[in-house]
């Protein structure tokens, strides 16, 4: 019987208890379980970062994170609105998906995560949307947790892409919770989806054969109830048990 997909989850480096600890919050691995995953916890260090971690696995996905990548990445001095880093993480996620894409994982990135492709592929980002002429605040909004994930804003989905293919509406509406978002597209993506202002809102990497998109919103959250939310892990589980369904043939092949 086939084993459910891995697919490896890039962890935040945060304090608990007073000690340095690699965190994921609940919503990134109960999602991936409840569309038939296996989810993995990858610890993240700035020195050591370990793409063997990778091989094992079927898909990577690149979290939200209250984080930010540091600008210095994208060659850019800090803004004053910049206060919160994680170089731990930003180490491993510039490293791991370059390489999750040479190993042809399925790749997955939100929010922070799409954050960090755009950069991995040479763009840049604002690091204060709302202090740019013309665009939104597209901050978190102030409540709970349900008015905080609640749907924010519509975006265009745009015509001939892979989103459009996996969720053909024109249009749809998402939740925000991101001050920083992209600036330049680098090099190598495809825009996917823009929000009213035309801040970029979903990418996707050109060349890569298999599903490897990313979205500024946060599709983990209540994502049965939000048919482009689903759409999104229908096809990220999907690709996933492509990939397990090949490395098992190959492996049988090759005994
Ligand atoms: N720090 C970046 C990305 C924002 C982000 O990921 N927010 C969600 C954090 C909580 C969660 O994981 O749901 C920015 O501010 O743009």
């Amino acid at each position: 019987m086939q084993s459910r997909p891995l697919v490896g989850v890039i962890a935040c480096r945060r304090e608990v208890e007073g000690h340095p600890a690699h965190t994921v919050t609940d919503k990134y691995l109960t999602v991936l379980r409840d569309y038939g995953l296996a989810p993995v916890i990858l610890p993240v260090w700035e020195g050591v970062v370990q793409t063997d971690l990778l091989r094992p696995l079927d898909g990577l996905l690149l979290t939200g994170s209250y984080s930010n990548v540091e600008p210095g990445r994208y060659g850019v001095a800090r803004a004053p609105e910049n206060t919160h880093d994680d170089r731990h993480r930003d180490a491993a996620a510039l490293a791991w998906i370059p390489a999750a894409l040479d190993m042809g994982l399925a790749l997955f990135g939100i929010c922070r995560g799409f954050q960090e492709i755009n950069v991995a592929f040479g763009g840049t980002l604002h690091q204060a949307v709302q202090m740019v002429p013309g665009l939104l605040d597209h901050r978190e909004p102030e409540g709970d947790r349900e008015q905080r994930y609640a749907p924010a804003h519509d975006i265009e989905i745009l015509p001939g892409g892979r989103l459009e293919a996996l969720y053909p509406q024109p249009r749809a509406w998402v939740n925000s919770l991101h001050q920083q978002g992209i600036a330049s597209l680098g090099p190598g993506l495809v825009a996917e989806a823009v929000a009213p202002d035309g801040l970029v809102e979903a990418i996707s990497v050109r060349d890569a054969p298999g599903f490897a998109m990313a979205v500024q919103w946060h599709p983990e959250w209540r994502t049965p109830e939000h048919p482009l939310y689903d759409a999104l892990f229908q096809a990220f589980a999907g690709a996933c048990v492509a990939r397990r369904h090949a490395v098992t043939i190959t492996a049988a092949a090759d005994a």
